[in-house]
């Protein structure tokens, strides 16, 4: 009895092996990459991938050339890793579908409803709403009250606890993330007070307290935010889903038209659902929590590398105070305490080399993001070695731009910080890379490429500049531990984009004296 039992087992585990082996293995066909299906039935590669990207894809890399196809959770991913060959996918983006990814991602890790106007909820285009409101016109006005806001977070949101005399000890990441969270999120939800009179202490702290209980809930969600976009159900993560609920209830379209000054991004947001969605208020909240992710998961770790790489490298501190220096001097403005604010016009925020060199080349050694898009049809991809592959019609052509960053060919010590990486021999923004010799037209991904490429850049760009121009117009600062060791970047986010540190940096501060 017992044996036939076994035998029964036996026979079921043989035959569902032999039907993963016919069904879900894929076969090379003529014309297509080299395929690798992984051991694992349905995650294929995924967990090899997962582990360590980079070396995954070096190796592949290695034994197969130029493109390969993993299979990834149940997707067949050509990675292409030649960076002259980048813009054929660009070039051939007719055959490419970079909607559907990226709405059902931000559907599955939100909660919203599909914003892709085919699955009926919408007719709103994301795409324009976000190069209206993030760019031209709009970028200017998002830009002075980024200032504004940074000011006010640094010295009067901490007024109680910063002083002249006395340093203030904090972890370097917890300090770049409370204020950019807290003056980006005030930039783009805009502030619950106003008016003069409510700018007592006590309104000012009561205001602060709201927006670290934003804070806090946006760090419990984000936590989680690699099993979301892997698949994992929200509903596994107690705490991360009430985090992230609590976020809607806050961004509820009630609460923030009770908001002053309230960015042109969201305001259209908010309108564009009300008018051309079927959405209800807690799946139009939704949407902007998903806004609220998109400007602060990046901008929150790179300000963080920007300021720890430029503490620790004498030269390049000296050449950034020296160009804040002269821009203050040139806009014959002072760092004071007077209740004064430094303002800074696009020309001059766009015309900072050192600075803008700085955080490229912290973005280069810690962002990790993963270009994706999905096949419409079968069709010959054509590269740029003149050879072209045949790719079948819902599988995924990836590039990950961190192979392209860490290049020794292109850029010499690829692991090594330097400042002036990104300048040029008169101290102009370097834009000419080449790779054996031949000019690159893609070296810097950190905010993608082609149609999916990150609307919100050039504010990022600004609101890190005007961080760490305010950072060394008004405060000294130190690592308590000047050799410290620069930590490790926290790879469960890999394919996300700028990764965290693993672990968090000693640093102190303290207001300069005027
Ligand atoms: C250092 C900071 C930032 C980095 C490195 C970054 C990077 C990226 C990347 C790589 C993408 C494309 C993702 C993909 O292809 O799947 C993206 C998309 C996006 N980013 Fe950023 N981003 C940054 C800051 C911001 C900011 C500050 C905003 C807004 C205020 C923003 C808004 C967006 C939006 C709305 C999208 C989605 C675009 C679309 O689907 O059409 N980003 N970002």
């Amino acid at each position: 009895m017992f044996l036939s039992a076994a035998l029964i087992w036996g026979i079921v585990v043989c035959f569902c092996c032999c039907l993963w082996l016919i069904l879900g293995i894929r076969r090379r066909r003529p014309g297509e990459p080299q395929v690798e299906n992984g051991i694992i039935p349905y995650l294929g590669c995924a967990l090899q991938f997962g582990a360590n990207p980079l070396e995954f894809l070096r190796a592949r890399q290695k034994k197969y050339g130029h493109i390969f196809t993993c299979k990834i959770a149940g997707q067949y991913v050509h990675f292409l890793t030649d960076p002259f060959s980048y813009h054929s996918v660009i070039r051939q983006g007719r055959h490419f579908d970079w909607k559907k990814f990226h709405f059902s991602t931000s559907a599955k890790a939100f909660g919203h409803g599909n914003m892709d106007p085919s699955h009926g909820y919408t007719t709103e285009n994301l795409h324009q709403t976000f190069i209206k409101t993030l760019q031209g016109e709009s970028l200017s006005a998002l830009t002075e009250t980024m200032m504004e806001n940074l000011q006010f977070v640094m010295l009067h949101f901490n007024t109680l606890t910063i002083s002249s005399t006395n340093w203030t000890t904090d972890g370097l990441f917890a300090f770049c993330y409370r204020v950019m969270f807290e003056s980006g999120y005030l930039t783009l939800f805009g502030k619950e007070l106003n008016s003069q009179e409510d700018k007592t202490i006590a309104r000012i702290e009561a205001q602060r307290a709201l927006v670290l209980n934003v804070l806090e809930n946006f760090k419990e969600f984000d936590k989680i935010f690699p099993a979301l976009v892997a698949g994992l159900p929200i509903h596994v993560f107690k705490s991360a889903h009430s985090a992230r609920e609590n976020l809607a209830k806050v961004l509820l379209h009630e609460n923030l038209s009770k908001r002053q000054n309230v960015s042109d991004l969201i305001s259209l947001r908010m309108f564009l659902n009300d008018t051309l969605s079927t959405f209800d208020d807690i799946n139009k909240a939704r949407t902007h929590v998903a806004l609220l992710w998109a400007s602060q998961a990046n901008t929150l770790p790179a300000a963080f590398w920007s300021l720890f790489y430029l503490i620790r490298c004498p030269e390049g501190m000296k050449a950034a105070k020296e160009e804040v220096r002269k821009t203050l001097e040139n806009s014959n403005q002072k760092a004071n305490l007077d209740g004064s604010q430094i303002t800074l016009t696009k020309d001059q925020l766009d015309n900072m080399p050192v600075l803008n060199s700085i955080i490229k080349e912290s973005m280069r050694l810690s962002s990790a993001s993963l270009n994706i898009r999905v096949a419409k049809n079968d069709f010959a991809l054509h590269l740029d070695n003149n050879k072209s592959y045949n790719i079948r019609k819902d599988d995924v052509i990836a590039l990950y731009p961190q192979l392209l960053h860490y290049d020794s060919e292109i850029y010499e010590d690829p692991l090594i910080f330097k400042y002036n990486r990104f300048l040029d021999e008169n101290g102009q923004e370097k834009m000419t890379f080449e790779r054996n010799g031949r000019k690159l037209r893609y070296y810097h991904l950190a905010f993608g490429s082609g149609v999916t490429k990150c609307p919100g850049r050039f504010f990022a760009m600004h609101e890190i500049k005007q961080f760490l121009f305010l950072l060394l117009s008004y405060f000294e600062m130190e690592l308590l531990d000047k050799d410290v060791k620069i930590p490790p970047l926290d790879q469960s986010r890999a394919g996300l984009g700028v990764l965290q540190p693993i672990y968090d940096v000693d640093f102190r501060y303290k207001l300069r004296s005027f």
